[in-house]
């Protein structure tokens, strides 16, 4: 195994680019069509935790959180609540996952990335427990625009229910004040309200 060097990076990038073919598991269940890959949501979690205006918390370190917490789905794949599989057994699938992709970095990525897995996976800062909501609140403004794209209003609303009360950051609770609006809107517009 290339550890450390550049053909170990090759490597570790070449097992993180799979990310780009594994379909993210909750839309493919509910027979989305093209659903987006692992990859596509966390690069949009990146991009949601640039926008953050909180100066309380450190951006860079958002911004590197949701880069790495689903890093170890390209060998895990996207394990969803509706696999059944236990926190624990998931837990330890992606810990082995990221052992082993992280086995073949130099000493300092390693450490690097896998402190950065822990964090998030222990919810054990401000950055990561803001980023545990970005997750959320990207894959619901993600269940929008499928119900926008096949226009069927409504039809992921099991997204939405699931994740109800979970939000307490307040830029998250006001993005999805206006996700809640701009959907019950459009809900409304299929199913006028009896006359
Ligand atoms: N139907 C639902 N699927 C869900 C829900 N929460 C997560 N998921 C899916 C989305 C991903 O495919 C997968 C794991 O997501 P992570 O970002 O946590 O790795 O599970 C839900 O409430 N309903
Ligand atoms: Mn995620």
């Amino acid at each position: 195994m290339a550890a450390g060097g550049v053909a170990g990076l090759l490597q570790f990038l070449r097992l993180v680019g799979q990310l780009k073919r594994v379909p993210r598991t909750g839309w493919v269940y509910r027979n989305v069509e093209k659903p987006e890959s692992v990859s596509d949501h966390m690069y949009r979690m990146a991009v949601m935790a640039l926008m953050t205006k909180d100066k309380s918390l450190n951006k860079d370190r958002c911004i590197r959180l949701a880069l790495v917490h689903d890093m170890a789905e390209c060998i895990v794949g996207d394990i969803a609540p509706a696999d059944n599989i236990s926190k624990e057994e998931k837990h330890r699938r992606e810990e082995a996952a990221v052992q082993q992709l992280t086995q073949l970095l130099s000493e300092d990525l390693r450490k690097e990335i896998c402190e950065l897995w822990e964090e998030y996976e222990n919810q054990s800062t401000a950055e990561a427990k803001f980023v545990k909501q970005l997750d959320q609140c990207e894959m619901i403004l993600q269940a929008f625009e499928y119900e926008e794209l096949e226009k069927a209003p409504g039809r992921l609303q099991d997204f939405y229910d699931s994740t109800a009360g979970k939000f307490v950051h307040p830029e998250i609770l006001q993005l999805v004040s206006v996700i809640n609006t701009e959907r019950n809107q459009k809900i409304a517009a299929t199913c006028p309200p009896h006359s």
